[in-house]
């Protein structure tokens, strides 16, 4: 099969917390989608797996550290992305080390799952949320 050269591929984490719910991050200013509300993660670059391109990203942007061995895949979104596809696969995470910190300047929440749907998340998000109010 020859490789769509449209597809853009994004890992996600859904960080889960007991007492405190999942952790969102909000789009900085300046970047696409700016002020919406999204979970941790970012695109796979290349040699990287699905994993190991989150457990990269939550290092990057929350300062944790994450063994690819506790990210759980839980769902996928395609989706419409300025003229490309959006492949977004999400992941549960309920092990980490180190308190999540924002590096790169974005503003953190935790949220109960029964209340994600409140937020304003990218149109992808949706299924994902449903998911994991399910799950959680
Ligand atoms: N991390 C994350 N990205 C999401 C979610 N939902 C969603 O549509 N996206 C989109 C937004 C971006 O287009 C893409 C994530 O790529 P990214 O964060 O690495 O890239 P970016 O667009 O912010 O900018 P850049 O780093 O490429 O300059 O996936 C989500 O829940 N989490």
């Amino acid at each position: 099969m020859e490789k769509n050269p449209t597809d853009v591929f994004v890992v996600a984490a859904a960080l889960v917390d007991n007492q405190r719910g999942v952790l969102v991050q909000k789009r900085p200013k300046g970047k696409h989608m700016a002020g919406l509300w999204e979970f941790p993660g970012g695109k796979i670059e290349k040699g990287e797996t699905p994993a190991t391109a989150l457990a990269r990203e939550l290092q990057e942007e929350l300062n944790i550290s994450v063994q690819v061995t506790d990210l759980e895949p839980v769902t996928f979104a395609s989706e419409p992305l300025e003229g490309k596809n959006l492949l977004l696969l999400l992941y549960v995470c309920k092990c980490w080390s180190g308190e999540p910190e924002s590096l790169e300047n974005s503003e953190l929440q935790w949220v109960m799952p029964d209340k994600l749907e409140e937020l304003d998340m990218p149109p992808a998000d949706g299924p994902l949320v449903d998911r994991l109010r399910k799950l959680l």
